[in-house]
């Protein structure tokens, strides 16, 4: 059975067992309880989702391989300069996040708002994809890391084809509605490193590991190691934040900007960000302990041309925006975290 017990929520982020989804014993309840969050917070947390732990773990393993390489080593993949191709290494302060602080303001950052993150990442998709070809290391260097990428990008297309048919049946629409619009495979998977820094380094109250801002696309699936940091916005009161933290076991899957679009603003993408909650006494000071997470970006084709989902209008509820294709938002969105 699905939760159908009053839900423990005051603005944090629901746990929805993914069991009966899978199974097919309630897949309507956990479809209406995965829309409600996403409606409600644009976050939710899942649990018997189906990703075997070996895999996850895994990949974990495998980020930390990469990120304790030396620099001249993990610069061997270097990401383009050009923001618009998402793939390869993002040394420490690369991207710089454009700081947000609700979801759908567009408004151009000013200089100060602008903020180098202390964190590095490794970008890479499906192979193939020709407009984002990923960007590998040369053979010999990290051998089984590109398979380990591969492997698990499959692994999480799975699972977010598992996600978007709850979607649909949550819309109360044929389960397969969403898959066409997402028959390419545009997905990002992203391995992100914040390295241990000295806790004075994020004192400062508008320090952050990354700063507040919104997904772009459409969803994104997020597992987190036991560090903790993450934290959405209260959407009834901007400007406060509340923790998301590390659940053993679980997903957590978010909304983006994209969907709230799409989704003619029924679901929300939540302002989020990553503070350093906890250090730790060292020899040479109070260090911040370093935290890894893997965020799986997902896209709709970016080809097509996407118009509001049934059932998020009506005559009373117009369309608050016409029909665009992912690329055309998305592209615009990344190419402006650098420069
Ligand atoms: O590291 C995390 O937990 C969140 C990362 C994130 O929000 C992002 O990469 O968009
Ligand atoms: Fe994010």
């Amino acid at each position: 059975m699905a939760h159908t017990s009053p839900k423990p929520f005051s603005g944090a982020v629901h746990t929805v067992d993914f069991g009966p989804f899978r199974d097919g014993s309630d897949r309507q309840a956990v479809a209406n309880e995965i829309l409600d969050s996403f409606k409600s917070i644009g976050f939710v947390y899942l649990v018997n989702h189906g990703i075997p732990q070996d895999k996850i773990d895994s990949m974990f393993q495998w980020s930390k391989k990469l990120f304790d390489q030396p620099m001249e080593v993990k610069q061997l993949a270097p990401h383009p300069q050009s923001g618009a191709h998402h793939r390869g290494y993002s040394a420490p302060g690369r991207e710089k996040i454009q700081k947000r602080t609700h979801a759908g303001d567009d408004s151009a950052p000013s200089g100060d708002e602008v903020q180098r993150d202390i964190k590095e990442s490794f970008e890479s998709g499906r192979e193939g994809y020709a407009d984002q070809p990923n960007i590998w290391y040369p053979e010999g260097v990290l051998p089984g890391f590109k398979d380990a990428c591969l492997d698990f990008y499959e692994v999480c297309d799975e699972m977010q084809r598992e996600i978007w048919k709850a979607l649909a049946l949550g819309f109360n629409l044929p389960q397969e509605y969403f898959l066409p619009f997402h028959s390419e495979s545009q997905n990002q998977l992203r391995l992100l490193h914040y390295p241990s820094v000295p806790a004075a380094v994020l004192e400062d109250k508008d320090a952050s590991r990354i700063p507040a801002h919104s997904d772009y696309g459409s969803i994104t699936l997020l597992l987190q190691d036991d560090i903790g940091g993450l934290e959405v916005e209260d959407s009834n009161h901007p400007g406060t934040y509340i923790p998301v933290p590390p659940v053993a076991g679980s997903l957590l899957v978010n909304a983006g900007d994209f969907l709230m679009r799409w989704s003619n603003d029924t679901i929300k993408s939540t302002v989020h960000r990553v503070r350093a909650p906890q250090y730790t006494e060292t020899p040479s000071g109070k260090m911040i302990p370093p935290r890894y997470s893997i965020p799986y970006f997902c896209g709709p084709d970016s080809h097509k041309v996407l118009d509001c989902i049934p059932g998020t209008w009506s005559e009373s509820r117009p369309k608050r925006y016409p029909p665009i294709s992912p690329g055309e938002y998305i592209i615009g969105r990344i190419s402006a975290n650098y420069n």
